[in-house]
């Protein structure tokens, strides 16, 4: 084992624990030879055998049949992988940074040596979407997947809408139950969710897709008053990776960003830390996977799946899955890239405004499907604009006009529509 941290530490708990078990469902002995960690000498749990700590990272992948990476990060998270894979060791790994940014370095490598590659633990913890759409749906065509995958903005979007905290408020919140760390950003500026998205939509279209394709809007500008308008109109604010099929335009679209849902879509009723995914498939149509995605033994127990698997293939021969990129299929910028968009704006509430606001939509071909005015007491309406779908080009375009409009006060926020 690399690592031996929140998720390492309960992998040697539940190793030690259920050993027994394990064995005889992988059908194989589990040694575990090693742990590798920074500070040999640190505080550790009481179960973590100290006489297996080492410093030698690379001296423990040489003597390993199978490694669990827990370590995180790139570096030297991505150099130990790789020398894993490259000498036939078999490689779990819960490190979705590493995933989503070298990917087919790590395929590549453990097709070079003969190995797999297992990462249950990368995308939402202890829900085996990984599998699901690995293995269970290898059968079958995906055309969308929509998953709340980060726990943190889930919990904080939650307890906006729920309790009416602010963005700061509800931050400090996840930061004193332990959700959020202390320099928040990877989770609420949509990184962690990205390299999911890019991980999600890899698996479900069959095509390499890095966090670098993934455009990301994360949830610092969402406020606890546009939380609670979503709700007067019947709708929540989820922080979605996204991932869709365009046959038109024969590629996908990947973006994480928050997006209103109607109050009864499934992934509405995903409270707190909790992740879900759905999958909208030809044959399947609609699955959803849900459960907690993150957390010391949860993600544990997707580790250890994969530990099982791997082991029995080692004794009894077999493979994980190969990489699957047979579609290759491009990813679709913004002009490809269809939406439907609620756009709230300042407006000067004087004759002949909201008629020039709607000719910006229509110049550029975006179609208004509501429109709502809050009344107003100073001389500047409130306008809540919801488009039918629109490419996301001509809706940026729509957006820059508005604001270049000098009858239109404030552009005060653009959020994407899902699943209506
Ligand atoms: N925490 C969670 O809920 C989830 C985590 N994951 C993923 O699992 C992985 C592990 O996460 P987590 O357990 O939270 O991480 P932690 O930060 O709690 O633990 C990291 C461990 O790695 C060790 N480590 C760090 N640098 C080195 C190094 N250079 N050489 C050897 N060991 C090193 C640390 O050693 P030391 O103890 O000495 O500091 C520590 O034991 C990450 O990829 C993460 O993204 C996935 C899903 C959920
Ligand atoms: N920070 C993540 C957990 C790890 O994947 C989250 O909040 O979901």
């Amino acid at each position: 084992m690399l690592g031996c941290g929140t998720v390492g530490s309960q992998v040697v708990r539940l190793l030690g624990e259920h050993a027994a078990d394990l064995q005889a469902r992988a059908g194989a002995r589990l040694e575990l030879v090693g742990i590798a960690v920074r500070d040999t000498a640190g505080e550790r749990a009481p179960w973590v055998p100290r006489e297996l700590l080492t410093d030698d990272a690379a001296g423990l992948v040489a003597r390993a049949d199978v490694v669990v990476e827990l370590v995180g990060g790139i570096e030297p998270a991505r150099t130990l992988v790789l020398q894993a894979l490259e000498s036939g060791a078999t490689v779990v790994t819960g490190n979705k940074a590493l995933l989503a940014a070298h990917g087919p370095a790590l395929h590549g490598a453990a097709a070079r040596g003969g190995a797999d590659l297992y990462y249950e633990a990368a995308v939402a913890g202890a829900v085996p979407v990984v599998y699901g759409l690995r293995e269970s749906l290898a059968g079958d065509n995906v055309n969308a997947v929509l998953g709340i995958v980060n726990g943190t903005t889930n919990f904080i979007l939650d307890e906006m809408a729920t309790n009416g905290l602010s963005f700061d408020q509800a931050v400090a919140l996840a930061q004193e139950l332990g959700y959020a760390e202390a320099d928040p950003s990877a989770d609420v500026d949509g990184h962690d969710a990205a390299a999911k998205a890019a991980i999600l939509a890899s698996l479900a279209f069959h095509t390499r897709v890095s966090i670098d394709d993934v455009p990301v809007t994360g949830i610092r500008d969402v406020t606890a008053e546009q939380m609670a308008q979503a709700a007067e109109s019947g709708h929540v604010i989820k922080l979605l990776a996204v991932a869709r099929l365009n046959r038109d335009a024969r590629g996908i679209s990947v973006r994480v960003h928050p997006a209103l849902l109607p109050a009864t879509h499934p992934l509405a009723a995903v409270r707190g830390a909790f992740n879900a995914v759905v999958v909208e498939a030809e044959s399947a149509g609609r699955l959803m996977f849900y459960g907690q995605g993150a957390g010391g033994a949860p993600t544990a127990s997707a580790v250890l799946s994969d530990v099982v698997a791997a082991a029995g293939h080692k004794v009894h021969g077999g493979h994980a899955p190969r990489e699957s990129t047979y579609a290759q299929l491009p990813v679709l910028g913004p002009e490809s890239t269809a939406a439907r968009t609620q756009v709230q704006i300042g407006l000067a509430d004087e004759p002949g405004t909201l008629a020039a606001v709607a000719g910006i939509y229509g110049d550029n071909g975006v179609s208004i499907e509501s429109v709502h005015q809050q009344r107003s007491d100073d001389g500047v309406a409130r306008i809540t604009i919801i488009s039918h779908v629109s490419t996301e080009a001509a809706l940026e375009r729509t957006v820059a006009g508005l604001a270049e409009e000098p009858r239109v006060h404030e552009v005060i926020s653009v959020t994407r529509v899902e699943g209506e």
